[in-house]
């Protein structure tokens, strides 16, 4: 300990120094985690201390199972089971996740204590040597025909079909580094990646075309990060509960609430993307396909910010309504 350092403590409750921070560790990851961290650094003077926080680096189930698909190991969760597990056992007090590979419904005793600032919610392609000039207008034309598209989202691969029947997809997973360099490696002519995770790592350059939410619809909390915690933690939630994006919050309800209530596998490609208008009313677009695109359905739904989970969840049960009953068994 530094000389004047106490055991430092979060203050009213006394509680003891360092906060630790469950993350999974890839460089996305840790990049998140460390943006958070600045963040309450910044909002909570009492934490400006040395020492304040110490990182728990969690290997989970996706990180470690590489080849596959996560629909085909078990899906959603894969990438938060181990690091619920380190919160209720105490072995960390909160932990970093993207939004979007956190299960809508948590264990019991586990809630998500706030969201930050959504980043940029769109998918990007990554073009490979052997395409054609991107096109704003027509994003998936620089695409030659018959095209390998290297992806492991049912979301992404699904829309990109609809579009473009002739391309083929296959497999890929790895983090964003491992993804870029299988490409330049032309191993795929292209593939698609959230931006907000190109942009985090500094690699924005490698987004050849950027696709509108229209043109595909990103999964349900894309380019959030959200924060979770023991429920019976108090203290920390109510620390958390002060630095909450209100717009994250509100998009991320409409939008698991969307998904939860499809209540999918994790093989049915599932697409939900909120905005706030200007007068203050939330827009839910919503997505349901099949992984080859033969199927696609997609609706829009607009409501008062402060019923984002109403919204959504309605939104959810007519896209399920009017699905093919086999998407959802
Ligand atoms: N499933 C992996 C994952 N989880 C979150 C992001 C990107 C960052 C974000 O959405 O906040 C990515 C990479 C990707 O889909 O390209």
């Amino acid at each position: 300990m530094s000389p004047g350092q106490t055991q430092a403590a979060v203050p009213r409750h006394g509680r003891a120094l360092p906060l630790r921070v469950g993350t999974r560790g890839s460089p996305l990851a840790l990049w998140q985690t460390r943006h958070f961290l600045a963040i309450v650094t910044a909002l909570c003077p009492v934490l400006r201390v040395a020492q304040a926080f110490e990182e728990h680096v969690i290997a989970t189930s996706g990180d470690r199972i590489q080849d596959r698909r996560l629909a085909d190991i078990g899906g959603k969760g894969l990438f938060a089971k181990e690091i619920h597990e380190a919160l209720l056992d105490g072995r960390v007090d909160f932990a970093v996740h993207s939004l979007k590979d956190l299960e809508t419904e948590l264990p019991s005793g586990i809630v998500l204590a706030c969201t930050l600032k959504r980043e940029d919610a769109r998918d990007a392609i990554i073009l490979g040597a052997g395409c054609g000039a991107p096109d704003p207008a027509n994003p998936f034309a620089c695409l030659p025909s018959g095209a390998l598209i290297g992806t492991a989202s049912v979301r992404r691969q699904s829309q990109i079909l609809h579009a473009r029947p002739d391309l083929r997809c296959a497999v890929i997973r790895g983090n964003v580094q491992t993804r870029l360099s299988r490409v330049r490696a032309n191993e795929f002519a292209a593939s698609l990646l959230a931006l907000a995770g190109l942009k985090r790592l500094g690699l924005e350059a490698e987004a050849a075309v950027v696709l509108d939410a229209e043109a595909m619809v990103p999964a349900a909390g894309q380019g959030i990060v959200g924060i979770t915690v023991r429920a019976a933690d108090e203290e920390l939630r109510e620390l958390l509960s002060a630095i909450e994006d209100r717009e994250a919050a509100a998009v991320s309800r409409a939008e698991r609430a969307f998904l939860g209530a499809l209540d999918g596998s994790c093989r049915t490609p599932i697409g939900g993307h909120a905005r706030l208008l200007p007068n203050g009313e939330l827009h839910l677009t919503g997505l349901v396909a099949r992984p080859d695109g033969s199927f696609l359905l997609k609706r829009a739904a607009t409501g008062p910010a402060k019923e984002a989970a109403r919204l959504g969840a309605e939104l959810g049960r007519s896209l399920r309504a009017d699905s093919p009953a086999d998407l959802f068994a």
